[in-house]
């Protein structure tokens, strides 16, 4: 895997704001060059968003984010970055310009994906100095989720290069797909511009609306394709008789009239402002990042359905928290803490979406977060997927949370652990909740027990977790247990029916 520390995004609208949050929410420090007044502010708003996603679809103890700085020339923004990512607007003359500046710019290393949906990377590639690190990263919108990017290069590109690019976008939770030639609008947007240009015909010959469109794919097809292509789709169409079959039966109805083919309606202002005002009516009582946040809720729902079956994008995703709780533990074990103090495995950032009708953070937020930092801790002392792969894992069977303070949205999060005694079978752990002051904001006791999980028992540890506790032991024993572990929630009894 290549982990890169710093990248640059020389444009940060739609997809480079996607790709600034992509590449911050997995630990990367990103530079960002746009001249845009408002970058700021519209870079702001998408990482906002990004950051509740991941929040709720992330089922592992996020990393500390990057550091994300906006520069006034793109030099400096340029300065000792890895991995390079273009993402102005659809222009050629505007992507050569600023390619050339880029190359002026950049470390000799430095990789250069380009957003471009539909230009090829031998047509970014004219006049470059360098072609062989020039290359086109298309992503999907939001770039923060979809995981698909379409890795294209031309036969100048340096296949090691390419593959380093993969790599990257790997370890950021994309899934790279090499693209083997290189076509115009490369392979996504040729699936979709077939279905747009359909789409457009039926809105201008008013077959439908854009709203009945809309939900002839979301209804139908729309579904079977977040875990489905076409082709597997069309397989189980076939039924028993398979595939072949299937193309015998319906392969011949493609050379009827079915669809308008290459024909492409007159964008007049007519068929433009019909558009505009269908789509008004059909989602214009939600702002932009409302939609957004919808969309992402409804994706985050579809990721979690495919990743309990590990299917497709389902599997990506459970890769992608595997490498966060490598992460956890790498970043705790880059210098072994001090045992003798209770340790910081674990910290992350109240989303805005964490809060109830109070306005502080819910109660089952807390859970998850102590949740997590206990993962953070087994993560630290050897549980890994390597160790769970062979049937063994830790459960958690008792919990006591104390709520000490009003936590409210956007609070930075410290979670310091102890290690309050342990057995064969069992660890006991205390976590300190604290805020960017170091106010306690809550505690949590915990026992943990590990099971061999294929008898579903409660079983002794192996190593490494035996020796890892063996190490920590003499600090961590030494430390006072607070005065509230162990205690149970006090009985306060019943009134008395006789007062009153
Ligand atoms: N919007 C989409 O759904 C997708 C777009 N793309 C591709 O991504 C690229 C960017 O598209 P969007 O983000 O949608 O456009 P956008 O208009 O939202 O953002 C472009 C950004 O580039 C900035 N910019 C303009 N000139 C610049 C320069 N010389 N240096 C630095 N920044 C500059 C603008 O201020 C703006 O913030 C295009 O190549 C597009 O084809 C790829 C996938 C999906
Ligand atoms: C409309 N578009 C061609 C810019 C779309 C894309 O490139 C990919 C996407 O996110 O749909």
């Amino acid at each position: 895997m290549t982990r890169i520390r710093k990248a640059a995004c020389v444009g940060g609208g739609v997809i480079g704001g996607g790709w600034i949050a992509r590449f911050l929410l997995n630990g990367i420090d990103v530079a960002v060059f746009d001249p845009h007044p408002e970058a700021q502010r519209i870079v702001g708003e998408v990482l906002d968003n990004a950051r509740r996603a991941y929040g709720r679809m992330i089922q592992a103890p996020l990393c500390a984010e990057g550091k994300l700085s906006f520069h006034d020339d793109l030099a400096t923004a340029l300065d000792g970055a890895e991995y390079i990512q273009e993402s102005v607007p659809e222009q050629l003359a505007l992507k050569h310009r600023v390619l050339g500046q880029i190359e002026a710019h950049a470390s000799p290393e430095a990789l250069i994906g380009s957003s471009t949906s539909g230009f090829k990377p031998s047509e970014l590639q004219e006049g470059a100095q360098h072609p062989e690190r020039i290359f086109v990263a298309h992503p999907f919108n939001p770039v923060y989720l979809v995981p698909l990017v379409e890795l294209v290069g031309s036969p100048a590109n340096d296949e090691a290069a390419l593959a380093r690019a993969a790599d990257i976008q790997r370890e950021t939770g994309m899934m790279p797909l090499r693209v083997r030639k290189e076509i115009d609008a490369h392979i996504g947007d040729r699936l979709l511009e077939a279905v747009w240009r359909e789409a457009l015909w039926l809105v201008h010959d008013d077959v439908a609306t854009t709203q009945e469109i809309d939900d002839v794919i979301r209804f139908s097809f729309g579904l079977r394709w977040a875990q489905m292509g076409l082709f597997e789709t069309y397989r189980i169409a076939g039924g028993e008789a398979g595939m072949k079959h299937f193309i015998e039966q319906f392969g011949p109805a493609l050379a009827w009239p079915w669809t308008k083919l290459m024909d492409v309606p007159e964008m007049t202002d007519e068929l433009a402002t019909k558009i505009g005002d269908q789509s008004d009516t059909q989602s214009g009582m939600h702002s932009i990042r409302e939609l957004e946040r919808i969309r992402d809720d409804n994706l985050i729902g579809i990721y979690q359905a495919l990743k309990a079956n590990d299917w497709g994008a389902g599997r990506t995703l459970r890769e992608m928290e595997d490498r966060y709780f490598e992460r956890a533990k790498a970043g705790a074990g880059a210098a072994t803490p001090d045992y003798a103090a209770p340790l910081t495995l674990h910290r992350c950032r109240v989303s805005g979406d964490w809060l109830d009708y109070n306005g502080h953070m819910t109660e089952y937020r807390y859970l998850q977060v102590f949740g997590d930092a206990t993962d953070a801790f087994l993560g630290h002392i050897g549980m890994d997927a390597a160790y769970r792969s062979a049937g063994r894992s830790v459960y958690t069977v008792e919990s006591h949370i104390r709520h000490l303070a009003e936590t409210s949205a956007n609070t930075a999060l410290t979670i310091r652990t102890t290690v309050l005694g342990h057995d064969a079978k069992r660890i006991r752990i205390h976590h300190e909740m604290l805020d960017e002051a170091g106010t306690l904001q809550a505690t949590a006791e915990h026992m943990l027990m590990h099971v061999d999980t294929q008898a579903g028992r409660a079983s002794p540890m192996a190593a490494p977790l035996t020796d890892r506790l063996a190490a920590l032991s003499p600090g961590q024993r030494g430390l006072a247990a607070p005065d509230h572990a162990g205690r149970p929630i006090r009985d306060i009894g019943w009134p008395d029916p006789g007062a009153a």
